[in-house]
């Protein structure tokens, strides 16, 4: 706890200086809290010796005017706190956001969203109230506690003994507490981020879940996640509740048995009237922040739980980061050749027994030239495409473009010379133009935006953008209008060409595609890509009818490279996959055909008579 807390330290160094203020408010309001059993004390005494009215007023004056400077006091520590505290949060949030964004893709690949997401909002906001409140109230509680007990010996030093007696069983308390307590804490926001996940999937998925009527089987495998989370909150409330207990009995038990003593020993004179009514007053102002220090406890454990949990992703090492020294290669000038030498490649959670998903691959696609990657399915065609732009690095062997190896480059270099465009098409809320124009020079003036944009639709075949209700500025995406398969794909193809690159990765891009339309674009990207180094995964003989020359990958190598003509001669590999791939084709094509018959049935009713 104290390691994670003092790491906290470092991180709120900013605004470290108006939390000592908000501190010094904080403990000054304690300490006036503290003087008024003081003038309790005081009037108490006076009373047998001066006049009534006169220290009654005095009395009572002081009272009020230390009730009103504690009041602004606290008043001032929120000030000082809960601002600066705001501005950490966000600092913290877009670190984390930032770190997420670098991390690379294998990191994804091991964290689940929802993990991501509720470390991002849930525990970002815990650690925050623990700055605002929770640490300042952790620090004036104890000073508070310690000075009103050095108060309570200037009453009595038996009668405070009873006190510092009851600490002893509160400290025992408060160790089991901690130990139980960090454990279920843990395990409640672990739960927190998997319920997360499963939400998101879920609402992703929710097509799928439906077609094939699993909607009752995600909900019970839900509502088992959500019991589970409930049981830990129920033994976390418990474990508080047991604490709190203690918390507040303790003190009563003390002031209990300080109250039987004191009263004995002021009926035997060795404690005057006022000391006992100063110790009463005093010992019900250390009550609170002992019980506060309970509660208190309990936010210190969930805080640093949060901040372990934050750490874990902040601590992540990005393994694909730019070199100290990197080798410039000018986007502008580029040819765009790609040398692919003894590329090596499993991923990270590959079981030690399984070959390399990519396995010595030897390839050279030439400047301006379109290869397609041809293979049986899972031969690693998308992830031999991902190492390109530095998606995930090679094991082994090296990638490089104009003779530059990828990872000698800037990454912001390497990813501007190449685009990707995924199979499975992403688009963000946003506009038509916002989404095609991503990756496109920023340098570019809006008329050359607007064209360019308008070549990217054109060749992509998504004309249908500008006949969209407010044309290319209509919101898409998950929060904007719904677009089908085939259109998703057309923009995500739009904004990889809008990229300009010198490079173009395109993963079966035009798969949701209709043949007639798929023949429409694959021509206009043959005349727009002249010049554009293009390295295409191709799954429909039409696609590959788009290549200069196809590479066959297969048992992690590339077995034969040619033109398409070349290897249908040479290759009865080759012939094998293609032969499979247009049975595959056939089949889609029958099933386009039945669902059109069924569907016709479907729409047709009997007349009325
Ligand atoms: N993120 C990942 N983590 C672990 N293994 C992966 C990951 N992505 C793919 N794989 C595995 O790597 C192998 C190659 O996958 P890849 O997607 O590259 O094949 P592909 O040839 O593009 O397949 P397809 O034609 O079906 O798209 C597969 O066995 C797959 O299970």
């Amino acid at each position: 706890m104290f390691a994670t807390m003092s790491r906290l330290w470092q991180t709120v160094r900013p605004i470290r200086f108006r939390l000592y203020l908000g501190l010094l408010s904080a403990l000054t309001a304690s300490i006036v809290a503290l003087l008024i059993p003081q003038v309790l004390e005081f009037v108490v005494n006076r009373l047998e010796t001066s006049a009534v009215a006169a220290t009654v007023w005095t009395g009572g004056a002081m009272v009020m005017a230390l009730g009103i400077l504690e009041a602004a006091l606290i008043y001032l520590r929120r000030v000082f706190a809960v601002a600066p505290s705001t501005a950490v949060e966000k600092q913290i949030r877009v670190r984390f956001y930032a770190k997420v964004q670098h991390m690379p893709v294998s990191f994804h690949d091991n964290w689940g969203s929802g993990q991501l997401l509720s470390r991002m909002m849930g525990d970002i906001n815990t650690i925050r109230r623990w700055i605002a409140f929770g640490m300042i109230m952790a620090v004036t509680s104890a000073v508070t506690i310690i000075v009103g007990i050095l108060l309570l010996m200037r009453s009595s030093v038996l009668l405070a003994l009873v006190f510092i007696v009851a600490a002893i069983p509160v400290s025992v308390i408060a160790y089991r507490f901690h130990r139980e307590y960090s454990v279920l804490s843990r395990l409640s926001q672990d739960q927190n981020g998997d319920l997360a996940t499963t939400i998101e999937q879920s609402v992703q998925g929710i097509r799928v879940l439906k077609a094939f009527g699993r909607g009752p089987s995600a909900l019970e495998g839900f509502t088992e996640q959500a019991e589970e989370l409930r049981r830990t909150e129920v033994r976390k409330a418990t474990a508080i509740a047991r604490f709190d207990m203690f918390m507040f009995m303790l003190p009563e038990l003390a002031l209990g048995v300080a109250l039987f003593l004191g009263l004995h020993l002021t009926a035997r004179g060795d404690m005057n009237v006022g000391q006992l009514a100063s110790y009463f007053a005093t010992a019900t102002l250390v009550v609170g922040p002992v019980r506060m220090l309970g509660m208190l406890f309990g936010q210190a454990v969930n805080a640093t739980t949060a901040l372990d949990r934050h750490y874990e992703v902040m601590d992540e090492e990005n393994t694909i980061v730019s070199p100290e020294q990197p080798r410039r290669v000018d986007p502008a000038d580029a040819r765009g050749e790609v040398r692919m030498e003894g590329v090596h490649f499993r991923y990270a959670d590959a079981p030690d027994h399984v070959q390399d998903v990519l396995d010595g691959v030897d390839l050279e696609i030439r400047p301006g030239e379109t290869m397609a990657l041809v293979g049986v399915t899972g031969s690693g065609k998308s992830t031999l495409l991902q190492l390109v732009p530095r998606l995930y690095d090679v094991t082994a062997g090296s990638i490089s473009i104009d003779g530059v190896d990828v990872r000698d480059m800037d990454l912001t270099d390497l990813r501007t010379l190449t685009a990707v465009a995924f199979e499975d098409a992403t688009l963000f809320s946003d506009s038509v133009r916002e989404n095609v124009l991503l990756g496109a020079d920023a340098s570019l003036s809006e008329e050359e935006s607007e064209a360019l944009l308008r070549l990217a639709l054109d060749t992509a075949d998504a004309g249908f953008a500008h006949d969209l209700p407010e044309g290319v500025d209509t919101r898409i995406g998950e929060e904007g209008m719904s677009l089908s398969g085939g259109q998703r794909q057309r923009l995500a193809l739009a904004r990889a060409i809008a990229a300009r690159p010198a490079v173009l990765l395109l993963d079966d891009p035009l798969s949701a595609l209709d043949t007639r339309t798929e023949e429409t674009v694959t021509g206009r990207l043959r005349e727009v890509l002249k010049g554009t180094t293009t390295l295409i995964v191709a799954h429909r003989t039409s696609t590959v009818a788009l290549a200069d020359r196809v590479a066959l990958l297969d048992a992690g190598t590339v077995v034969a490279v040619g033109t398409h003509g070349e290897l249908m001669e040479s290759s009865p590999r080759y012939r094998w996959v293609i032969a499979s791939q247009e049975e595959e084709a056939r089949r889609d094509r029958d099933i386009e055909t039945m669902t059109g018959e069924l569907d016709l049935r479907g729409l047709w009713t009997e007349p009325k008579r």
